[in-house]
């Protein structure tokens, strides 16, 4: 672990010093990108999106202290994701969300330069080929994340159930029971999407993961983002920072192809 002269990981000095730590950051595949529209290719070998949850996969809710997440039971075929660009079943391993300081910006992907409030992450990984979520994140196509923009304006009733958790794990490390709750609920009606080939978002930034962008974004209000916000990155003997921002920017493209169905 490197660490800082703050004594902080370099991890946690934010997005531009995580090469330092991780070179990966610089390389080919990276995620997130801007998704500049005139330049996506339609693809019509690509399938309808199949999701397919069962609610009884919830298991908790837990503030890691860079995002909430909700962790699925991912032992067995349950919740999966089939169709769309991917071959094979994906099972569902995660949803988190990034968000930003403000309204105006939050969001890890951006459509012609523009950025939503904040963005859902729902993480599968490829257990057809690989035997867990940990050797999945170091294939080429380990991992599938479905990402869904949160647009500013009236208040999302799926994502009250959700918002309505996070003052009980306010402080970096806190869990939650946190069951009965299929995560379909959080997708738009339309399941059109751009398809590209990335990494994760956050360290280790592994080339590993089959993005599934929907076009179609639902919608938050302010006082449920204030909520997020309001969450620590601290745990209980550090002194109180709020979990503000937690989105890495757009990255170089590197000639990759954004195709849309
Ligand atoms: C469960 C570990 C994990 C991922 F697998 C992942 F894909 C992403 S992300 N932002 O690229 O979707 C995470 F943020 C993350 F923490
Ligand atoms: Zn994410």
């Amino acid at each position: 672990m490197i660490l800082g002269k703050n004594g902080m990981s370099k991890i946690y000095w934010g997005p531009a010093h995580w090469k330092e730590v991780f070179p990966v950051a610089n390389g080919d595949r990276q995620s997130p990108i801007d998704i500049k529209t005139e330049e996506t290719k339609y693809d019509p070998s690509l399938r309808p999106l199949n999701p397919n949850y069962d609610p009884a996969s919830a298991k908790i809710i837990l503030n890691n202290g860079h995002s909430t997440s909700v962790e699925f039971d991912d032992t067995v075929n349950k919740s999966v994701l089939t169709g769309g660009p991917l071959s094979g079943t994906y099972r569902l391993r995660q949803i988190h969300f990034h968000w930003g300081s403000n309204d105006e910006a939050g969001s890890e992907h951006a459509v012609d330069g523009m950025k939503y409030a904040a963005e859902l992450h729902v993480v599968h990984w490829n257990a057809e080929k690989y035997s867990s979520f940990v050797e999945a994140a170091r294939q080429s196509d380990g991992l599938a994340v479905m990402a869904v923009f949160l647009k500013i304006g009236e208040c999302n009733p799926q994502l009250k159930k959700i918002t309505d958790r996070l003052d009980t794990i306010r402080i970096k490390g806190k869990r939650a029971l946190f069951t009965n709750f299929d995560p379909s609920c959080l997708l738009p009606k339309s399941l059109d999407y751009w398809t590209y080939f990335g990494s994760l978002t956050v360290p280790p930034l592994l080339e590993s993961v089959i993005w599934i962008v929907l076009r179609e974004p639902i919608s938050v209000c302010s006082e449920q983002l204030a909520k997020f916000r309001s969450l620590l990155s601290t745990a209980e003997d550090e002194v109180a920072c709020c979990l503000l921002r937690n989105y890495r920017p757009p990255q170089p493209l590197k000639g990759r192809e954004v195709r849309r169905n």
